[in-house]
């Protein structure tokens, strides 16, 4: 009686979890038949900030092309349960050869924000870059770092439902990350749902609840990051920890 009554209560808890953001079931991805991504499964959960590591060339950016619909699936499916759009950040900004305002602006106008309401948006978008200052200078006189808090604010700008981001900050200093830093922990505390790409073990330390870790293409390792990095289960992500390069047995 008393097993009873615990299932219940369990499946009850489960039940009342709510739906993930993104379902990916059987996912695969193959270049001229060589296999990229292996039938791969993966939810994307609402809230919580989901990392993705794996050595170079584990599938890491492909797996997130595929997830933000940049790329189709070999085969598999992927189910989205998301409010808004999703948007997607990359290593290198993309930004238009306008005035910072301007990429704003254009990103907003695009997404179907009347131009009223534009206005407050991207005053909030400046703010939220931190280039009050340089809202007039041509985006791409930016310095690496600025353009790079400029493309995530105007990714953020749109209020998407995830935000996906490949090495955000590669190529900046620990004083530019931080701040791309603070600006994902704002749009956190907003609502904004993360799945990061990074190299950087420190950053996934600092901003990772969930931690996937890719190997040839397939999920080795799913755990809480606090887990993950106490006790790696695959030969693969201590390798990766220990910044040693593994080889497949
Ligand atoms: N369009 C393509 N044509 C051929 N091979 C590809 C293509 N896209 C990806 N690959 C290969 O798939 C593998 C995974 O690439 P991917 O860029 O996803 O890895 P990654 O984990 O993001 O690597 P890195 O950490 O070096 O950025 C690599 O071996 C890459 O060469």
């Amino acid at each position: 009686m008393r097993d009873l009554i615990d299932d219940d209560l369990a499946t009850a808890e489960v039940a009342s979890l709510p739906p993930p953001l993104l379902e990916a079931r059987g996912l695969s991805y193959a270049v001229y038949r060589k296999p990229i991504i292996h039938n791969l499964d993966l939810r994307v959960e609402p809230n919580r900030r989901l990392v993705i590591l794996g050595a170079n060339g584990s599938g890491k950016t492909t797996l997130l092309r595929l997830l933000h619909g940049l790329i189709l699936p070999s085969s598999g499916h992927i189910e989205t349960n998301t409010l808004h759009p999703n948007a997607m950040v990359f290593q290198k900004p993309t930004l238009l050869r306008r005035s910072v305002r301007a990429n704003l602006d254009f990103a907003l106008k695009a997404y179907g924000v009347a131009r009223t309401a534009r206005r407050q948006s991207v005053t909030d978008a400046l703010a939220c870059a931190r280039l009050q200052e340089k809202a007039d200078q041509p985006a791409r006189s930016l310095s690496g770092g600025e353009q790079q808090r400029l493309a995530c604010a105007r990714a953020l700008a749109c209020r998407p439902s995830i935000l996906f981001l490949d090495e955000p900050t590669a190529s900046l200093d620990p004083a530019s990350t931080q701040m791309i830093e603070a600006q994902l922990e704002a749009a956190t505390a907003d609502g904004v749902t993360l799945v990061l790409v990074t190299h950087d073990a420190g950053q996934a330390r600092r901003m990772a609840d969930d931690i996937i870790f890719l190997h040839a293409g397939r999920i080795v390792e799913r755990q809480s990051a606090v887990d993950f990095f106490n006790t790696p289960r695959s030969a693969s992500a201590q390798a990766w920890l220990a910044g040693e390069l593994y080889v497949d047995p």
